[in-house]
């Protein structure tokens, strides 16, 4: 929960490498974070442009407080190991980057493997294998990794599983996958709603992800950002509550008692922990200014 105290995630934008008018507009979006994607957004013909233009950029844009992580291929394909090898240069060189996201994690040996090429950078994994899903637990876990992203898509593909609104065939990985990154410390933001055109359709699985505990959702274009960036900042009725549930708490303690009683319902030491975190949150995302 430090982590999510200190930096918002609740927009997590994922941008082709190869786009040069995506990457330059990306600098003025309001996204809490970026994803600059070599793996799947970017064609096989485009791979080492992409590589090289991304360099190239994130040595001299300015993306401002975003956190910018890069998606690199898989270690399995032809293009991962020079993935590394590029932003384990460009980084020393000075480029900003704040993560590297490994796809298709499916052990902790997939993290191990890029831990040992490219040292003191965070990394971030997909969670998009059924494997994956299974070993959450010890990929959490892993000293080096800082947070997890759901690659709903693979999962589907994976699980032949077909869309629907509910995500009934998402909920055993989701789930997983959740507890994995909350036992363990670390940010997990949710899978990507690919119907980019519908609003109505983001916000039911942006409020989804948020009720489930979601720290943010990933996307895919500009226009879903305001939705999703409401749907995981605090609501006005939600820091209202935290306020007075913090006065009519301090109140009972002062009167002796260990439980206060807000709108017919109890609270509780352990609910001031939460509403604490509502404020914490709301002050970080203020203080973002969007
Ligand atoms: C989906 C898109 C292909 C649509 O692109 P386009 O037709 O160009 O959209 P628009 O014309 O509506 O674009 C309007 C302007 O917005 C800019 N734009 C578009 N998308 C982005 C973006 N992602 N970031 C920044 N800016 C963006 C355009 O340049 C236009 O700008 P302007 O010229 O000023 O008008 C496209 O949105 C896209 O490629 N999206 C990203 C797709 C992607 O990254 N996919 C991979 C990740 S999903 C996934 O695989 C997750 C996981 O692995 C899993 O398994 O689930
Ligand atoms: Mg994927």
């Amino acid at each position: 929960m430090e982590n999510q105290m200190a930096r918002p995630t609740r927009s997590v934008l994922y941008i082709p490498g190869s786009k040069e008018r995506a990457l330059e507009k990306a600098q003025g979006l309001a996204c809490d974070a970026i994803i600059f994607d070599l793996e799947d957004a970017v064609a096989i013909e485009e791979k080492e442009h992409a590589r090289s233009l991304l360099a190239m950029t994130l040595a001299g844009a300015d993306y401002g407080s975003r956190m910018k992580i890069v998606r690199i291929n898989g270690l399995d394909t032809k293009w991962g190991a020079e993935d590394i090898a590029t932003f384990a240069r460009a980084i020393k060189d000075g480029a900003k980057v704040d993560a590297i996201l490994i796809p298709k994690v499916s052990t902790p040996a997939d993290l191990d493997a890029v831990a040992r090429m490219i040292p003191d950078v965070p990394l971030w994994a997909m969670m998009e294998t059924a494997l994956g899903m299974l070993n959450a637990n010890l990929i959490a876990a892993h000293p080096r990794l800082e947070g997890m992203v759901m690659g709903t898509n693979d999962l589907a593909k994976e699980l032949q599983s077909r869309f629907r609104p509910d995500r009934l065939p998402m909920q055993a990985g989701l789930g997983l996958c959740l507890l994995a990154a909350k036992a363990h410390g670390k940010i997990i933001v949710d899978g990507v709603y690919n119907a980019f055109k519908d609003d109505e359709g983001l916000k039911v699985e942006c409020d989804q992800g948020r009720d489930m505990g979601f720290d943010g959702k990933t996307l895919i274009h500009p226009a879903q950002l305001a939705v999703c960036n409401a749907a995981f900042a605090p609501s006005e009725a939600e820091i209202d509550l935290a306020k007075r549930q913090i006065a009519a708490f301090e109140e009972a303690e002062a009167a002796g008692q260990g439980v206060a009683v807000v709108d017919g319902k109890i609270v509780e030491n352990l609910h001031i922990v939460t509403a604490r975190q509502i404020l914490a949150k709301a002050e970080a995302i203020a203080a973002l200014g969007s």
